[in-house]
C-alpha cells in the first residue's frame, strides 16, 4: 500500500482542500494521510471564515506522520502563512520524498487563502524543494511577478519558476480565455516541455479543480508512475471529474471524484510536444 500525505486546509464543503485530496487518494487506491494547516467555513457559495492552526501543531502533525509511515509522495495546498510555510519546508528539506506544491492563494469567490507576505516564503523556502509546482494563471503571474497574455509569456514565466529550483512546472490553463479547450503547459529543468489539451466543459461546477488535479498527481507519483505518465493521468482524472460533475450546492459545485474509476477508458487528452 502506497502512503501519501496532503498538507492543506480543510474545506467544510468537501469539494476542495483536504477533503478533495483524501477523496482523490482513496479513488486512486493510495492510503491518504493529512496535515491540516487551517479550517475554512466554506460551501459552494464561498468562504465565510478561516481559522489557522497553530504552527507548532502543524509541525506536530507532520512529525507524527514521518515518524511512523513510509510516505511515497507529499502535496501542499492552502498553507495560509509564511510561518507555516517555513516550518513545513524545514521538515520536508530533511526527507527525500517527491513534493507537489499547489500554490493555493485565492478561492473561487475571491477570498484569500494565503497571506500576502507568505508569497515570498513560497518562493524562498518551498519552491526549491518542489518536484512539481502547479500554479493556475493568476498564481503563476504572482509567483513570477510577470503578466501572462500569450504562450510566449507562459514560457517566460515557466523559466522564472524553474530558476527558483522547481524540477517541473505545470501552468494550468483553466483561467485562459479559450472557449473550446482547457490546456495545461508542462516544463522540465532539462528544457523538455509539452502541452495537454482537453475539451473545455461548460459548467460552473469547478470548485476544487486545482486541488483535485494536484492530489491525483500526488497519488500517481506515489504509486511510482514515471513523472510524465503521472501528469497525463492526473489530467484525465480532473477532466472526467469536471465532465461528470455532481449537482451539489447552489454555487460553484464540486467535481466528481468517482468519475475516473467509471470512465477512465473514455477520456481524450491531446499531448503536443513543444
Ligand atoms: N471548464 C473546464 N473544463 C475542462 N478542464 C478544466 C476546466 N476548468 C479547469 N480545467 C482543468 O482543471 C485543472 C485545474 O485548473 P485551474 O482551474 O486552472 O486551477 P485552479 O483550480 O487552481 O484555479 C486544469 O487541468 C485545467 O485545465
Ligand atoms: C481549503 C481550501 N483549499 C484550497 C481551495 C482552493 O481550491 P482550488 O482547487 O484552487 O479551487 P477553487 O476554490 O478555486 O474552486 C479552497 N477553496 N479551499
Amino acid at each position: 500500500m502506497h502512503i501519501v500525505t496532503t498538507i492543506a486546509g480543510s474545506d467544510s464543503g468537501g469539494g476542495a482542500g483536504i477533503q478533495a485530496d483524501l477523496k482523490t487518494f482513496q479513488e486512486l487506491k493510495v492510503f491518504g494521510t493529512s496535515v491540516i494547516t487551517a479550517l475554512t467555513a466554506q460551501n459552494t457559495l464561498g468562504v465565510s471564515d478561516v481559522l489557522p492552526i497553530e504552527v507548532s501543531f502543524v509541525e506536530k502533525q507532520l512529525q507524527a506522520l514521518i515518524e511512523d509511515f513510509s510516505i511515497s509522495a507529499v502535496k501542499t495546498g492552502m498553507l495560509f502563512s509564511s510561518e507555516i510555510i517555513q516550518s513545513i519546508a524545514q521538515i520536508l528539506a530533511e526527507i527525500n520524498i517527491p513534493l507537489i506544491v499547489d500554490p493555493v492563494m485565492i478561492a473561487k469567490g475571491g477570498e484569500s487563502l494565503l497571506q500576502q507576505e507568505a508569497i515570498e516564503a513560497l518562493r524562498i523556502y518551498l519552491l526549491p524543494l518542489a518536484t512539481i509546482v502547479t500554479p493556475n494563471i493568476p498564481e503563476a503571474e504572482t509567483l513570477s511577478g510577470r503578466k501572462i497574455n500569450s504562450l510566449a509569456d507562459i514560457e517566460e514565466v515557466a523559466k522564472v519558476l524553474l530558476q527558483m529550483g522547481v524540477q517541473c512546472v505545470i501552468i494550468k490553463g483553466g483561467h485562459l480565455e479559450d472557449k473550446c479547450y482547457a490546456t495545461d503547459y508542462v516544463f522540465f529543468q532539462d528544457g523538455h516541455s509539452f502541452s495537454m489539451k482537453s475539451t473545455r466543459i461548460a459548467t460552473k461546477n469547478t470548485h476544487g479543480t486545482g486541488c483535485t488535479f494536484s492530489a491525483a498527481l500526488t497519488a500517481f507519483l506515489g504509486r511510482g508512475l514515471p513523472i510524465e505518465e503521472a501528469i497525463m493521468e492526473a489530467k484525465k482524472f480532473i477532466q472526467l471529474a469536471i465532465t461528470h460533475d455532481l449537482s451539489i450546492g447552489n454555487g460553484h459545485g464540486p467535481t466528481n471524484h468517482f468519475a475516473y474509476q467509471n470512465f477512465k477508458d473514455s477520456c481524450e487528452v491531446i499531448i503536443h510536444e513543444t
